[in-house]
């Protein structure tokens, strides 16, 4: 049996109120066998983590992995623009083999920065699937579909397909989902359909939901209701497990709507931040039960995948929207990034903290670093200081996927070569 020890590391279980404390961490079999102060035992691998800390891999609630081929291709403009002018034409450029070396370029900046689960709504699923399989990090997966133009069911069968074909694939790392893309693009009849299939077939949905004002506008003149009004009146949140994204434009009637749904909020800070869509109202979400976890949406938009400047911007937008520096405390911010996203993927039993029992989906931060010293406040120290460049071993599934900084299972040179050349032909002329 394949076992990996780490020894001597400071240990952040995410475990509610539990306090930071020293110890080992016993991994056999993909799954944590056993943390303790000391534990004597031989093991295949022996990692020495002093002035390390180890805690629950990040899980990304919200991405377009592939995305990545267009990070800092056009910036600055308005959502609706960003997308329609720009976004959507690069993207119906791309291939199977484009989106899975974007894809791979997403998740060696995930690795490497920590993150060790996401949740993805693309095209080209099966691509995508393939990147996940080969990298060895886990993921939740989603077919987006538009509903703009007739195309004869072809979306939609390959949303089916996706799921046929991978959930629980990989070892189990493969979940998936189904995804209409946001209120204003799936009218009615089609979002109802797939809502109603969703329930039927117990699939959980991932949606965008109220990112702008301009949406929230349209559905009014479109429906004479509010985004989240839209959604509930077609059932969407009746039974099923929903992961909305963003969540922004909600109004107090809107957050009512939300109460007790299955499912939860993904919340987007940094994406929110520099398209200038507004400040989601996660407070008064939480106040209400509401599940919110964290995502950083496509690095079209966030132009990183650095879980870290999400924690960061989460917390701070919170403190400055309210005024009050005691909102969303570093544990907390800590804890949506880790347990509650991993809620939102419908994967908590697995991963999401450190406990016997469940997937090792971890990471060891270095905090032998000028920016991480003195140790005070293990927490704040993480949630405020620490960046995804401070992660040095990122472990999904019992697997190393990248040690001392250097990923184990991609070949970064293949990734970087793919990724720069098949990116400039997809913008050629936009
Ligand atoms: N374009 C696909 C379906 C959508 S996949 C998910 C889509 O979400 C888009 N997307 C990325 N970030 C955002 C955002 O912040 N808001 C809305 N859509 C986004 C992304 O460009 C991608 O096209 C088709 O025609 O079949
Ligand atoms: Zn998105």
């Amino acid at each position: 049996m394949n076992t990996l020890l780490i020894k001597g590391c400071h240990i952040l279980t995410m475990v509610e109120k539990e306090r930071p404390w020293v110890g080992d961490i016993l991994i056999a079999d993909g799954r944590i066998a056993k943390l303790a102060p000391v534990i004597e035992a031989s093991a295949s691998t022996v990692l020495p983590a002093k002035d390390m800390v180890a805690m629950p891999g990040l899980v990304n609630a919200h991405n377009h992995a592939s995305m990545s081929l267009l990070r800092a291709f056009s910036d600055d403009l308005k959502l609706m623009d960003w997308l329609d002018k720009k976004m959507l034409p690069a993207e119906a450029r791309m291939t199977p083999e484009d989106v899975y070396w974007g894809t791979m370029l997403g998740i060696a900046e995930m690795i490497a920065s920590g993150t060790t689960a996401f949740a993805d709504m693309y095209v080209h699923m099966d691509a995508v699937a393939e990147a996940v399989r080969d990298s060895g990090i886990r993921a939740s997966l989603t077919r987006g579909l538009i509903f703009l133009q007739d195309d004869g069911g072809r979306r939609m069968t390959e949303a089916l397909d996706l799921i046929d074909k991978w959930s629980g694939a990989a070892d189990g790392r493969i979940t998936t989902m189904l995804g209409p893309h946001a209120p204003y693009t799936c009218p009615p009849q089609p979002l109802k359909e797939v809502v109603d299939l969703a329930r039927s077939r117990r699939i959980p949905l991932h949606i965008h939901l109220a990112e702008t004002r301009e949406e929230v506008e349209k559905i009014r003149e479109k429906y004479d209701q509010t985004p989240t009004e839209y959604l509930q009146e077609l059932g969407t949140f009746h039974e099923n497990h929903v992961l909305l994204a963003h969540a922004v434009h909600l109004s107090l009637e809107d957050i009512g709507r939300l109460r007790g749904m299955r499912g939860g909020v993904a919340h987007n800070p940094v994406s929110n931040l520099k398209l200038g869509c507004g400040i989601a109202p996660v407070a008064e979400l939480l106040a209400q039960g509401v599940t919110v976890g964290l995502g950083t949406d496509g690095a079209g938009s966030a132009t990183t995948l650095d879980m870290f400047a999400e924690i960061k911007a989460a917390s701070w937008m919170q403190k400055l929207h309210y005024g009050d520096p005691t909102v969303l405390p570093a544990e907390q911010v800590l804890r949506m990034a880790t347990i509650e996203s991993a809620r939102l993927l419908g994967i908590d039993h697995e991963v999401g903290t450190l406990a016997t029992g469940k997937r090792a989906d971890l990471i060891l931060l270095d905090l032998k670093k000028p920016h991480l010293a003195p140790l005070h406040d293990l927490h704040s120290l993480v949630a405020y200081s620490a960046t995804g460049a401070d992660v040095d071993t990122t472990i999904v599934n019992g697997e190393v996927l990248m040690r001392d900084r250097k990923l184990q299972t991609i070949s970064w040179e293949d990734v970087y070569r793919q990724a720069t050349e098949r990116a400039k032909r997809l913008v050629a002329g936009l």
